[in-house]
C-alpha cells in the first residue's frame, strides 16, 4: 500500500460488542499492511489498550499504539484526537490506521473530525495545527466505518432505558445503538454463536431496515476477513450521512407491505398541527413495537418552529428542527419560494409549509392503529379555531436561535412527558 494519505478504519459499537476482539483478530490476521492503532478508552469502564498490546506485537511503548482516555473522541476529546493523529502522521511508519472508539462514541462526529477541517467540523484549531499548519484531513483518508453489534444483547440494548455518562452528556444506550447502526459502511453482527438462526434473521431484518446501505457480516469472536473492514474504499461522507433507513423512507415513502420478519415502516403525514397534550399521551404510550421514529412535526401553539421527533427503542427525544418558512418575514418567504418553486405545490394559503412528516419503523406494528392514534392527536375541526396557546404544552421550549444549529445532543431534550 503506498499512497499519499493514510487510510483509516473506525470501529464503533456498544460496550462489550466485540470491538477489541475484532481488532485483535485483525492484527493477528493482517500482515500485509503495517497497522497503527488508536484506542479510545473510557477510564475504568474499559481498558482496551492493554488487551490490544497483549494480543499483538504492537507494544504500548510503541508509537503505533496510541491510547486516548479520560473522555470520548466523539465529543470532548476531538481536539486531542486531532493532535494525536497529526503526531502519528508525522512519524508515519505505518500505512494503515485503525481507530477503536469507546462504546459511547457516536460515529458521525468522529467521521467529521477525520474528514473536515477545523472550520467545518466546528472545532478549535489544536496547538499542533497552530504550530505546524497541518490539518489531519491532509494526512488521512477515512476508508471504512465499521459498527460492531452484539447479536446476543441486541434487543435488550435496543429497549434499554439505561444510559451512560459521556463527560457531561448522558447517553442512552438504545439510541446510541441505533445511531451506530445508522452511520456505518460495514456492520459486523457479532456473537452469532450465542444466538439462534431465527433471532439472527430477525435482527438482520431490523438492521437492514435501519441501514439499507451497509454491508452486514455475521461474525463470531470478531473473526472477519480483513479485506471486509480494511482498505475497502467504502466510506463516502455524503452517502453515509444519507443512508439511514428513515431518511430514505422520508424521501421515497412506501408502505412496506412486504414484511421480512415482521419489520415494516410507513410515513405519517398531516397538514394539521398536533394537540400538545394528546400528542404527548400518544408518545408516552407508543407501542413498544414502534422501535424507530424520526421526523418533523408541527405542534399547535408553536407557530415558529418545527420540532424533531427522535424515537429509538425506549428513548424519546425532541429537538428543534428549524423555523417554518411561513414564520419568516414576507420578503424572506418570497425569496424561498422563488428559489424553491416546488414549495408552492404544498403551500397552504394560511399555514404555509407547516406540516408533520414522521417515519415509523417497527416489528409486527399495526399500521392502522398507530396511524389512528396519531390522527386522533391532531387538532379537531373545532380546535383549529380555538386559541392554540391555551393548550397544555409539556414539550420542551427551544428558542428560535437554535434554529440554525444542527439538532445535536446538547440542544435535544429527553422527554418524560408524563411527569
Ligand atoms: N461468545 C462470544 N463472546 C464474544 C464474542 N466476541 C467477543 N466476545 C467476548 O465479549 C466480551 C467483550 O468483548 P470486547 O472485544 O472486549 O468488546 P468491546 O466492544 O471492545 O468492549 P468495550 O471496549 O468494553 O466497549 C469479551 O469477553 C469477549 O471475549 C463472540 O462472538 N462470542
Amino acid at each position: 500500500m503506498s499512497r499519499d494519505s493514510i487510510p483509516v478504519t473506525v470501529l464503533s459499537g456498544n460496550l462489550g460488542a466485540g470491538k477489541t476482539t475484532t481488532l485483535n483478530h485483525l492484527l493477528t490476521e493482517q500482515r500485509a499492511a503495517d497497522i497503527a492503532v488508536l484506542v479510545n478508552d473510557m477510564g475504568e469502564v474499559n481498558v482496551d489498550a492493554d488487551r490490544v498490546a497483549e494480543h499483538s506485537d504492537i507494544s504500548e511503548d510503541d508509537e503505533e499504539l496510541v491510547e486516548l482516555s479520560n473522555g470520548c473522541i466523539c465529543c470532548e476529546l476531538r481536539g486531542d484526537l486531532l493532535d494525536a493523529l497529526a503526531k502519528l502522521a508525522q512519524a508515519r511508519d505505518f500505512d494503515y490506521l485503525v481507530i477503536e472508539s469507546t462504546g459511547v462514541a457516536e460515529p458521525l462526529p468522529v467521521a467529521q473530525t477525520l474528514t473536515m477541517g477545523f472550520d467545518q467540523a466546528d472545532l478549535d484549531p489544536t496547538e499542533f495545527y497552530e504550530e505546524t499548519g497541518i490539518e489531519v484531513m491532509d494526512y488521512y483518508d477515512l476508508d471504512t466505518t465499521v459498527t460492531v453489534v452484539d447479536a446476543h444483547q441486541f434487543w435488550t440494548t435496543f429497549d434499554s432505558e439505561e444510559s451512560l455518562m459521556d463527560g457531561d452528556t448522558e447517553k442512552d444506550l438504545g439510541n446510541l445503538l441505533v445511531e451506530q447502526i445508522e452511520f456505518c459502511d460495514v456492520l459486523l453482527l457479532n456473537k452469532c454463536d450465542l444466538v439462534d438462526e431465527d433471532t439472527l434473521d430477525e435482527i438482520e431484518a431490523m438492521i437492514e431496515t435501519l441501514q439499507p446501505r451497509a454491508k452486514i457480516i455475521r461474525t463470531e469472536h470478531g473473526r472477519v476477513d480483513p479485506d471486509d473492514i480494511v482498505d475497502t474504499g467504502r466510506f463516502d461522507f455524503e452517502a453515509a450521512s444519507q443512508s439511514a433507513g428513515w431518511m430514505q423512507e422520508l424521501e421515497e415513502p412506501h408502505e412496506s407491505a412486504e414484511e421480512e420478519h415482521g419489520v415494516t415502516s410507513f410515513v405519517f403525514e398531516a397538514r394539521r398541527p398536533f394537540h400538545p397534550e394528546r400528542f404527548a399521551e400518544v408518545l408516552n404510550e407508543f407501542p413498544p413495537n414502534v422501535v424507530r421514529s424520526k421526523g418533523r412535526f408541527w405542534l399547535a401553539g408553536r407557530e415558529e418552529m418545527g420540532l424533531g421527533l427522535n424515537v429509538a427503542g425506549q428513548s424519546i427525544r425532541i429537538e428543534p428542527a428549524g423555523q417554518w418558512i411561513a414564520a419568516l418575514s414576507e420578503k424572506e418567504q418570497q425569496e424561498y419560494l422563488d428559489t424553491y418553486p416546488e414549495l408552492e405545490a404544498n403551500w397552504h394559503p394560511e399555514y404555509g409549509d407547516r406540516s408533520s412528516r414522521l417515519v415509523l419503523i417497527g416489528t409486527d406494528m399495526d399500521h392502522d392503529t398507530v396511524r389512528e392514534s396519531l390522527t386522533d392527536a391532531l387538532l379537531t375541526e373545532a380546535e383549529m379555531d380555538a386559541d392554540w396557546t391555551a393548550f397544555d404544552d409539556l414539550f420542551p421550549v427551544f428558542t428560535t436561535d437554535d434554529e440554525d444549529e444542527p439538532a445535536d445532543d446538547e440542544s435535544a431534550e429527553e422527554v418524560g412527558l408524563a411527569d
